[in-house]
């Protein structure tokens, strides 16, 4: 099998979220590919950032892939608003979605996203294989190397294991 492409998607979390069309802007002249967006709601991680208003308002200034990464704790309850804001890519957690990650994959694509599933440092790999295989599957893996909640954290290099180990 040939190897996938390699994709850089800065996050967008340490941007000047006051000029946040400019800074992705800025980004996509720096070589960006896609723009990663940390969607956080306090409950799930002790932060709280932007929501769908936000995607939509830079929906406005830029074509570009918006790679949006869900660390909520209803990851349902956010499909409607993403996907009619403009996100490309719908990430959720699978540790918030252990019950319906099934329904939640195809409601994605049927609002006309990307799905993806994301895990935490200390969730095994093998929690999502089934979510890659069969045919409800999704497109994306993300592995966290950090505990999810903010950006500038050390990296955790253990983490490189699961991305080896990704079915
Ligand atoms: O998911 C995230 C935080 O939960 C961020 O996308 C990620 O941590 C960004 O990291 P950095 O600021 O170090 O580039």
């Amino acid at each position: 099998m040939a190897a996938a492409a390699a994709k850089i998607a800065p996050s967008m979390l340490s941007s000047d979220f006051s000029n946040l069309a400019t800074e992705a802007q800025r980004m996509l002249d720096c070589g960006a590919d896609w723009l990663h967006m940390d969607i956080m709601c306090s409950h799930f991680v002790p932060n709280l950032t932007i929501g769908a208003p936000v995607i939509e308002s830079l929906r406005k200034h830029t074509k570009a892939y918006l790679d949006c990464h869900l660390m909520v704790t209803n990851p349902l309850d956010y499909v409607e608003s993403f996907g009619k804001a403009g996100a490309s890519g719908f990430t959720f957690h699978i540790e918030a979605a252990r019950e319906n990650w099934n329904e939640l994959i195809q409601k994605i694509k049927a609002k006309g996203m990307k799905p993806g599933v994301s895990l935490k440092p200390g969730t095994p790999i093998e929690e999502v294989y089934p979510l890659v295989e069969g045919e409800n599957h999704v497109d994306l893996v993300l592995v966290m190397t950090v505990e999810p909640g903010f950006g500038g954290q050390k990296f955790m290099p253990e983490m490189m294991d699961k991305v080896t180990l990704s079915p």
